[in-house]
């Protein structure tokens, strides 16, 4: 997913682009990173670990450069089960796919853990520059701070390590600037126009989609997607929008609907509530449960999260 489009003739000439992969641990704070490197709420902040599947996670511009922040599921080590090693393969994917990688380290973790020490050595032998940021640095001390950088210095080589706090913004716009200068040279990925339609139809599913994670108590981890099928504005100002939520199987399909549509109707009166407050207008909100089978094994859903899995 690199910038591979003829330049369009006049178009922001001598701009920079670049997809900037963001990896970490769960609840290293990449939500968080995201939405203040955006300024919009364009990822959902949760305490639940791993509800992140939306491949193109913000837009910032910084400078004369655009940042396409991408992010994986967040499984690099230990998948034993078919569809976790195909997460862990399509997680890789996006690494290898993008110009740079920001590996995002919850700092309160006073060491290098083994799965962090895992993913360094995946990025190191795919040959990726990786640069690493420390956050929540208002949480701890410096000298805490001033070990744990000198412990993933020895264990890998990084381009930049900048200490951040992404919930107060410390830091964040450093770490954005160097990204701009090291984008390479290309057109934008997404023009001007269309960044505001597309992060809220990715911000719609997503409230979706956790939505469905909170009522199921994850019992469909991985097993479902939500799309937004259709986007109407109306002249009063309020806005419907369907979407629809895909399950691989019957039984899935019967637990995601409830009984009698329990599940559905609450999720749908929740999320239209949060799509209310964040458009600040009226919300009619449509959801369909559709089987559709095998859709994990099916490459064509991975282009559509921009993840070509092929393995
Ligand atoms: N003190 C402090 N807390 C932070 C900071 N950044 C994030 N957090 C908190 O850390 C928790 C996890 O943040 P998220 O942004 O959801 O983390 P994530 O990496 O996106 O998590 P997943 O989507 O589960 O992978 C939340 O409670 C955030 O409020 C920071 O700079 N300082």
């Amino acid at each position: 997913m690199t910038a591979e489009a003829p330049e369009p003739a006049g178009e922001r000439p001598g701009g920079r682009c670049a997809v900037v992969a963001l990896v970490g641990a769960p609840n290293a704070g990449k939500s968080t990173l995201l939405n203040r490197a955006v300024g919009a709420k364009v990822s959902i902040v949760t305490h639940k670990v791993q509800t992140t599947r939306t491949r193109v996670r913000g837009i910032a511009i910084a400078g004369d450069s655009q940042l396409v922040f991408v992010d994986t599921p967040g499984i690099f080590t230990g998948a034993k089960r078919r569809l976790e090693r195909a997460m862990v393969a399509a997680a890789w994917h996006g690494v290898e796919d993008a110009d740079l990688v920001v590996l995002l380290h919850d700092a309160q973790k006073a060491h290098l853990d083994d799965e962090t020490r895992s993913i360094l050595e995946g990025l190191a032998q795919r040959g990726r520059r990786v640069v690493l940021a420390l956050n929540k640095i208002d949480a701890i001390k410096r000298e805490t701070l001033l070990g744990l950088a000198a412990e993933f210095e020895q264990a890998a080589r990084f381009e930049r390590i900048f200490m951040i706090s992404a919930r107060d913004g410390d830091g964040v716009d450093d770490l954005l600037a160097w990204l701009a200068t090291q984008a390479p040279e290309g057109p934008w990925l997404y023009p001007e126009d269309q960044l505001s339609d597309l992060p809220q139809r990715l911000i719609a599913a997503e409230i979706v989609r956790e939505k469905l994670f909170l009522a199921l108590h994850q019992e469909l981890p991985y097993s479902l997607t939500v799309e937004t099928d259709s986007w109407e504005a109306f002249k009063d100002g309020s806005v419907k929008i369907q979407m629809t939520v895909y399950v691989q199987r019957e039984q899935q399909k019967r637990i995601a609907v409830g009984q009698g549509g329990r599940t559905i109707r609450l999720v749908r009166e929740q999320a239209q509530r949060e799509l209310e407050e964040m458009l600040e207008t009226r919300v009619h909100l449509f959801l369909y449960v559709k089987v559709r089978e095998r859709w994990l094994d099916d490459p064509a859903r991975y282009r559509d999260w921009g993840l070509d899995f092929d393995g």
